[in-house]
């Protein structure tokens, strides 16, 4: 993963605070630029406490959050309003405090919505490929400023798990995954060409149990099959946000 850089942080808090900074600075200079702004969220403890910051930062003012558009690169199949889903959480998170617009948040369906996985990865790809030809674009996705990711212990992220044949997948932007060695095993996640596809790719690595996932997915001989999150990148930028337990050699934070 050389391709990325490393941003270091002394705790988790410090990590979230300095990572929601950087997204509003992200969505604030797109809708100058593009008039919206569109953001790819991830599940994840640190990705829920990236929202929470965002949500009680003073600058999140600064974004028109009704010219936002959100999306998910991975969502867990269960009920609508299980707690499991990470569109739950990251509303949890949000404590209604963002003035987002319903018809811009794109939720995956879930399984109360649609009967299987598979239909509910069909119906995401279509309601991207509508985005994109409001954009004008037939590239079958809209625009991604940002793409947030969290790094799971395996290596993993959104739902591309190690040794698994999702993380082959160019054929689709998005698929049903069954027997997700994480539970709950039915998911429908993002596959590496769309992930890719964004501008801005940033990872979060939280907390010493991370270290070896972190240092799995910047060894060089590290490749998509062995170690998923190796093969993220932005278009533009990617971006490690890491806190410094996580990078073996640096000083340990007791609260990180
Ligand atoms: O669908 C999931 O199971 C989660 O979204 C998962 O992919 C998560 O993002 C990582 O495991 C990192 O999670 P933590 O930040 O909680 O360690």
């Amino acid at each position: 993963m050389n391709h990325a850089r490393i941003v270091p942080h002394g705790s988790q808090e410090q990590l979230a605070q300095e990572t929601s900074r950087r997204v509003i600075t992200v969505l604030e200079q797109a809708q100058d630029e593009r008039g919206e702004a569109t953001l790819v969220l991830t599940g994840g403890s640190m990705g829920n406490k990236v929202i929470q910051a965002i949500a009680n930062d003073p600058d999140s003012a600064l974004v028109d959050w009704s010219r936002v558009n959100v999306w998910w690169s991975d969502e867990r199949f269960v009920p609508g309003a299980d707690s499991e889903r990470n569109g739950v959480q990251a509303a949890d998170a949000a404590q209604g405090q963002l003035d987002l617009e319903w018809d811009r948040i794109h939720p995956i369906a879930a399984s109360d919505e649609m009967s299987t996985a598979e239909e509910a990865a069909a119906d995401y790809r279509e309601e991207l490929a509508t985005a994109a030809e409001q954009e004008g674009s037939d590239s079958g996705l809209p625009y991604f400023d940002l793409m947030l990711l969290s790094l799971g212990p395996d290596t993993h992220v959104a739902s591309l798990f190690p040794g698994r044949e999702e993380v082959t997948v160019t054929s689709t932007p998005v698929m049903a995954v069954h027997d997700s060695p994480k539970p709950p095993p039915t998911r429908v996640t993002m596959t590496l060409p769309a992930i890719n596809s964004a501008e801005r790719v940033w990872l979060l690595v939280a907390g010493s149990a991370k270290a070896e996932a972190l240092a799995a997915i910047r060894d060089p001989e590290a490749t998509p099959q062995s170690a998923p999150g190796s093969a993220v990148r932005g278009t533009e930028e990617t971006l490690l946000l890491v806190t410094e337990d996580a990078l073996p050699g640096l000083p340990q934070d007791p609260e990180g």
